[in-house]
């Protein structure tokens, strides 16, 4: 079973497009778990341009489902993961300056750094994943960070599977494979939408959770959000 997160990122810079509060966040939180999401999943940065810190808060006590926070582990972002506690937190490793992520960790370039930050969150009942390319020394790498899941960055096989070549899944299908053996889970995200998720999900072993944003509040635009996740819900089963 591949739960869906639903990433409320551009609901947060819709909302900001006027400095007021429309969209709501937290009732667009609360509606999508109504019409099916099982979890939520937020990428607050630095320059709070789209979801801010303060909206972590403001999430806690409305998503029941599963609270995913992502995000570069600089201070303020361990500061603010360690008060809130959300079920799982994705460690990415994104520039200030990225429009979005645009790259999975090095993990053994970052290994000792990563396997502090993340003891910290499991000694605070938080699990862990990250965001990582679907290399095969990398995830070995991921493993050796004590981590409980590895998040497959997934823009590659989005981009080459618009242009026809299905063949870009077998990285995908490697890495998950291997992770399957290590004993990592297996969460996947960005740039996943209605045309390629079924695909995706047929050829991951094992595929614990999507996280998808953009795409969806695009199709939600044309087919209505609550038609949107009951569609995404299909070709996951
Ligand atoms: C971690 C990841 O894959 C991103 O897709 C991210 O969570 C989306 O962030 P933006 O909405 O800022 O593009
Ligand atoms: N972790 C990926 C995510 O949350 C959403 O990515 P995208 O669908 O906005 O590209």
């Amino acid at each position: 079973m591949t739960k869906l997160s639903v990433n409320i990122n551009k609901i947060a810079t819709l909302r900001n497009s006027r400095g007021g509060d429309l969209p709501n966040v937290v009732q667009f939180a609360k509606d999508a778990q109504r019409f099916g999401a099982e979890g939520i999943t937020i990428h607050p940065r630095p320059d709070e341009r789209h979801i801010r810190y303060q909206d972590a808060h403001d999430l806690k006590p409305v998503v029941f489902t599963e609270y995913n926070i992502e995000g570069n582990p600089v201070t303020s972002f361990l500061d603010l993961v360690l008060k809130v506690k959300p079920t799982q937190v994705t460690l990415v490793p994104d520039a200030e300056d990225a429009i979005t992520s645009n790259a999975g960790w090095d993990t053994l370039k970052h290994k000792s750094f990563l396997t502090d930050v993340i003891k910290e969150f499991q000694r605070n009942g938080i699990r862990t994943s990250i965001f990582v390319d679907p290399v095969l020394k990398q995830i070995e790498g991921a493993k050796a960070t004590g981590t409980d899941r590895i998040e497959l960055y997934t823009e590659a096989f989005a981009h080459q599977y618009g242009l026809g070549n299905k063949a870009a899944i077998k990285p995908y299908t490697d890495s998950a494979e291997l992770a399957n053996t290590l004993g990592l889970g297996v969460n996947a995200g960005h740039d996943l939408s209605l045309d390629n998720i079924q695909f995706f999900k047929e050829n991951i072993p094992n595929l614990l959770e999507v996280s998808i944003g953009h795409a969806l509040i695009a199709e939600s635009l044309y087919l209505g959000i609550e038609n949107v996740i009951q569609m995404y819900l299909h070709k996951l089963k």
